[in-house]
């Protein structure tokens, strides 16, 4: 699911991607739900039908189980709103939301949720940075439970079957381009896990990927730097703090 923000002026010269588990925050979302289970953990026979690759289905039970032992939509909020943000990440927004209006759009591609996202983003007063946010969609029923939803199918053997976030990019870079009537300038991917591999492979290289410094999509970056040179094309800035990501955007504006 999509949603976003106020209308964009059409001629943004750079397009910035976020992730936001362990890159936006400090933290996994889903795995921070467990705070409001009973006794802060989950029962062994929910965590053993955790299947690898298929996680959406395994959150969908989980916050079923939740709903289950009266856990409502505020306890979630309220847990959602305390996960700190990662080091240098709130400078970076302020950074972004103080730069001339046609410098950057901003887009988040997460393997959270709406609810967990909106939540944190809200909280911190960022929301109406980020022009858009492709993540799975969750909704209250009637019975308040939150129902989350895979964000889509695709054929990606590398990533979890309810998203591959290159086929997100993919497809918004095409259709912006369209409708922009131009190409950007330069496109950004800040991110930390080998979900955040894939898309950062279908950079070009005037396009910079910023690895949270050895996660998992830095190593994979470096692994196949080593196995298959000129496979990833993207130049790679690590980052430890979202200042590090300052650093290396103020010098590409100043271009
Ligand atoms: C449990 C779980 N949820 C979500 C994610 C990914 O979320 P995001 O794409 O925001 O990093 C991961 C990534 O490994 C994960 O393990
Ligand atoms: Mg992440």
């Amino acid at each position: 699911m999509a949603s976003h923000s106020a209308s964009i002026s059409p001629n943004k010269r750079f397009l910035i991607f976020f992730d936001f588990d362990e890159t936006i925050v400090d933290e996994t979302s889903d795995d921070m739900v467990v705070e409001a289970a009973p006794g802060q953990h989950l029962p062994g026979w929910l965590k053993d039908t955790y299947r690898p690759g298929r996680y959406n289905e395994y959150m969908q039970r989980v916050l079923a189980y939740l709903a289950e032992q009266g856990v409502t939509e505020s306890d979630l909020r309220s847990i959602m709103e305390k996960i700190p943000a990662s080091p240098g990440m709130l400078t970076l927004f302020q950074f972004l939301r103080t730069r001339p209006a046609h410098d950057f759009e901003v887009v988040l591609v997460s393997d959270a949720n709406t609810f967990f996202i909106e939540a944190w983003l809200r909280r911190a007063g960022v929301r109406q940075l980020f022009h858009r946010i492709f993540t799975n969609p969750a909704t209250f029923n009637k019975n308040g439970r939150l129902v989350l939803r895979p964000f889509h199918s695709h054929e990606c053997q590398r990533c979890p079957d309810n998203m591959c976030k290159q086929v997100v990019i993919r497809d918004y870079v095409a259709r912006r381009t369209q409708e922009r009537g131009r190409p950007y300038q330069r496109i950004f991917y800040v991110g930390d896990g080998a979900n955040d591999f894939c898309p950062a492979l279908s950079l070009g290289p005037r396009d910079v990927a910023f690895p949270r410094r050895d996660f998992p999509m830095h190593r994979l970056i470096t692994e196949t730097h080593e196995a298959m040179p000129g496979e990833f094309k993207a130049v790679t800035v690590p980052w430890v703090s979202g200042e590090d990501v300052i650093t290396r955007l103020r010098k590409l504006v100043a271009e």
